[in-house]
Parts: structure tokens; sequence; C-alpha cells
């Protein structure tokens, strides 16, 4: 298996993958710089020359495509499957750069993968029975598979699940800050609200009922949790909100595409 680019996605799939009793000596890590990486492995700045992978994850930036495909394409063959986490970067753009590639599927996944609880959204250019399987098999250790119809599903998917933790991870801090603002300490303040976060989510996760429902079980009448869903919700401003940080993550996924199209 190869890894071109292995940062910050790419080495969170290697972990999660080690982790779960991945060979590293079946590891070949392709990238410019040298530097730490998981399982003490070593990065190569070339390409192996007269090997052929049986499975490449694209892990670099979607930008740096041209640059890979000139020397990863003549490497690849029919029995080569190619797994792009690149944002925004189209199947048709990905066989286009790889065509004597096997079967091309892209992932979005997120950081979550190294606690194995990233959902796993993928796409695949044809409705292959056998490569779903095999994907299956290959990311269900990181986190739930989910396959999409479409691939113009893949825009607010991203936003959605790929970009999502970076937004729960801001909605943290500032309940942390805002506490602290409001005379808790603010380590305390930090400490519990990703806790309650954690809690939370996982309460939700294994509740029957809806996460609304769950609000308004939390709610009692006239108490206090009313009063802060009702600043939560007045003129619908949290739906607003996030529906404005969904557009701008999605729309922003949308031009990469075109971008990488030009
Ligand atoms: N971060 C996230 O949460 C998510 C990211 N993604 C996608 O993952 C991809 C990587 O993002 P991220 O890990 O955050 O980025 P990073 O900047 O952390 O990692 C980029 C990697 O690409 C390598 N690289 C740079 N140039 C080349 C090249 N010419 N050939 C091979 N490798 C190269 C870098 O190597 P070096 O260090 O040696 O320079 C580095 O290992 C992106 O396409 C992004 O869209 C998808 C979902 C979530
Ligand atoms: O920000 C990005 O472009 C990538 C895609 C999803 C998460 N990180």
């Amino acid at each position: 298996m190869w890894f071109v680019g292995c940062g910050n996605m790419g080495g969170a799939i290697l972990q999660a993958w080690l982790d779960n009793g991945l060979d590293a000596a079946k590891v070949t890590i392709i990238k410019p710089h040298a530097s730490q990486l998981p399982g003490g492995l070593q990065s190569q700045p070339d390409y192996p020359e007269g090997a052929t992978p049986d499975l490449v994850m694209l892990a670099m930036k979607p930008y740096q495509l041209d640059d890979v495909a000139a020397k990863l394409a003549p490497l690849v063959g029919d029995n080569s499957h190619i797994v792009s986490v690149l944002a925004g970067t189209e199947i048709d753009i990905l066989r286009a750069a790889f065509p004597k590639a096997g079967k091309i599927v892209r992932l979005m996944p997120n950081m979550a993968v190294t606690v194995a609880k990233s959902p796993m959204i993928l796409i695949s250019e044809a409705d292959d029975v056998n490569l779903k399987d095999q994907m299956n098999h290959l990311f269900s250790p990181l986190g739930q598979p989910e396959w999409l119809e479409n691939e113009g599903q893949m825009h607010i998917a991203t936003a959605l699940s790929g970009s999502g933790p970076a937004f729960l991870f801001r909605f943290i801090d500032a309940l942390a800050v805002s506490a602290a603002e409001l005379g808790m300490d603010k380590d305390q303040a930090a400490r519990l609200a990703l806790a309650m976060v954690d809690g939370a989510a996982t309460l939700a996760s294994r509740s029957a009922v809806s996460p609304g429902e769950l609000a308004n079980q939390v709610a009692s009448p006239n108490g206090v949790t009313r009063k802060g869903l009702d600043v939560l919700d007045a003129d619908g401003r949290v739906n607003a909100l996030l529906h404005d940080v969904l557009k701008a993550a999605m729309e922003r996924n949308r031009e990469m595409a075109e971008e990488a199209k030009a």
C-alpha cells in the first residue's frame, strides 16, 4: 500500500490502521519532506522503482494532483486501486489523472478515524459489490462506512462530516470562553465544556429519541435551559448560523471541483 502524502488526515488514517494491526512493512509513504510519522515509519521523496501498488491512498492537497499524477500515473495498473481523500476532486478528474488505474474511490473521512468514529463517506465510479465489500472491510475499523448515491452529494457531505469536527471544536471553545467570561475558572470551563459535549454526544448516539427531543427533555418548563434555548432559537438564529456555515463550506468544495476542471 502506498500513501501519497501523509499529513494530518493521511497520518490519522495510517495511525488508525496500524492500531488495528496493519503490518507497517506493507506501507510505503511518498512525500517530499522527512517528518515524524505514525509507527516510526520513514517516508521517501521518490516513488519506488519497478513496483506496482495494490492500493494507493491519495492524501496530499488537492492542488498537488497534477504534480503527483505526472510521476504516479505510469506506475499504477489495472490492479492498483486508488482511494482519494482530496476534497473537491471528482472521480472524472481522478480518472483522467490515472487512466490505467484499477478502481477509483473517493473517501471523505474526518480526523476521528483515530478513535474509530469517523463517518467514512464513500463513492466509487462503478456500482461494484466486490469493491464495496473490499472498501467496507478496509475502512470499517476507522468508522462507519456510508456510501453516497451520487457524487453531487459529496459537497454537502464534506462540509458536514469532513469539516464538521472543526465547527464543533469552535463551538466547544466558544462555550468554554463564554463560561469563563461569566465567572468560571478558565481551565475548569474548558474541561467542563469538553466533558459535557462528550457525554451529550454519546447520549444522543445511544438514545432512541432525536437530539431535538432530547433538548426538550433537558428543558424544564420555565426553567433554566429553556431560557438558553430561547436565545439559540430566536429568529431561527442557530439554524440560520449553521445553514450559513455549511453553505459556505459546501460552496468552497464546489468551487474547488470547478478549479480542478479548469
Ligand atoms: N485535515 C482533515 O481533517 C481532512 C483532510 N482531507 C483531505 O486530506 C488531504 C490532506 O489534507 P491534510 O492532511 O489536512 O494536509 P497536510 O498539509 O497535513 O498534509 C499534506 C501532505 O501532503 C504531502 N505532500 C505535499 N506535496 C506532495 C507531493 N507533491 N507528493 C506527495 N505528497 C505531498 C505533505 O508532505 P510533506 O509533509 O512532506 O510536505 C503532507 O504529508 C487534502 O486533500 C484534504 O482535502 C479530507 C478530510 C478531512
Ligand atoms: O478543509 C478542507 O479543505 C478539508 C476538507 C474537509 C476537511 N478538511
